[in-house]
């Protein structure tokens, strides 16, 4: 069945859509239309595994609207799946979003989302409402996680948090990033190198990006983000992997990176957390023709 609000298929939904489609479903405020966009949302995941859909539906500090789905990889051990909130908020950090305030989401969030969103700062006055909730109403993740583990037992204070501005210094492979030529390769290229210089890796200072390219040259890029609980860490693959969902790229209710033909890792020289052996793994089971090429930057880059 169609729900009533659709996203149309989309994962971002700019501030003025949003106003207009809160106006639409006869809501006052764009807090109140996030709930509603839960159920088209669910239809959006891609759990092959499972068969359980999660659907999760944001609003960042500007009145974006941001949407994450739980995405299951067939052929690979669970802990490479991907769930609703991590790709509601990869999702908003790949498109700059500084805040979120409200998420709404289909079914109470397990453990590890509860703990991975401990990255944004402020995370305890994030609004949550859960639709299946007998009474659902948004409630501070900070009663749904009391006692928070997160960066304030890790970091200074000052040390950027998810979805504040990363600028990761790739050293060398900056410097001598081959400039020119508008192939396939060099796009890839600068778009893990993109994606390494916004990762989230204050805890091992490893930061890393990946790209993928399918047939048609169209290429998508994430960002790794670690958890200061190290477990519910968001490898560079499923970064990549939510970028290519989000934008459209991962084909038609198949496994999302059945398409890859190429893929480019960018991490650090002899870093303590390497992340070739995962992605090789990832690349074997999902799309096995595909090439991976890997670019490492000097470890006496600064973090
Ligand atoms: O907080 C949660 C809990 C579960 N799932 C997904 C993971 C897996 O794909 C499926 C079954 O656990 O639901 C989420 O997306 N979020
Ligand atoms: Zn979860």
């Amino acid at each position: 069945m169609e729900p009533a609000i659709s996203t149309g298929g989309r994962f971002v939904i700019e501030a003025e859509e949003a106003e207009a489609l809160a106006k639409e479903a006869g809501v006052t405020a764009v807090r109140e239309l996030v709930p509603l966009l839960v159920p088209a949302a669910k239809l959006m995941a891609r759990p092959p595994i499972s068969r359980f859909s999660v659907g999760a539906v944001g609003l960042g500090a500007n009145g974006r609207i941001f949407v994450g789905v739980n995405v299951e990889f067939p052929g690979l051990p669970l802990h490479h799946s991907v769930h609703a909130e991590q790709f509601l908020v990869a999702n908003a950090a790949a498109h700059g979003e500084s805040a979120i305030l409200y998420i709404a989401v289909s079914a109470f969030p397990c453990g590890h989302c509860r703990q991975f969103l401990q990255e944004i700062r402020g995370a305890g006055e994030i609004q949550i409402l859960v639709t299946s909730d007998a009474d659902p109403a948004f409630r501070p993740l900070s009663s749904l996680l009391p006692h928070p583990f997160g960066p304030h037992d890790l970091l200074p204070k000052g040390a950027p948090r998810l979805l504040e501005p990363h600028e990761n210094d790739l050293g060398g492979l900056d410097r001598n990033g081959g400039g020119g030529g508008g192939d396939l390769g060099q796009r890839m290229r600068e778009a893990a190198k993109a994606a390494a210089r916004a990762s989230h890796a204050p805890y091992s200072g490893c930061a890393a990006g990946f790209s993928v390219a399918d047939g048609k040259e169209r290429v998508y890029a994430g960002s790794y983000v670690e958890s200061a609980a190290y477990n519910p860490s968001l490898g560079p693959v499923q970064a990549a992997m939510i970028a290519c969902l989000a934008a459209g790229g991962g084909g038609e209710g198949e496994v999302v990176g059945k398409g890859i033909v190429e893929a480019v890792l960018v991490e650090k020289e002899a870093a303590a957390v390497s992340h070739e052996s995962t992605a090789r793994i990832f690349l074997a089971a999902v799309s096995p023709a595909a090439r991976l090429e890997v670019f490492r930057f000097e470890s006496s880059a600064a973090e």
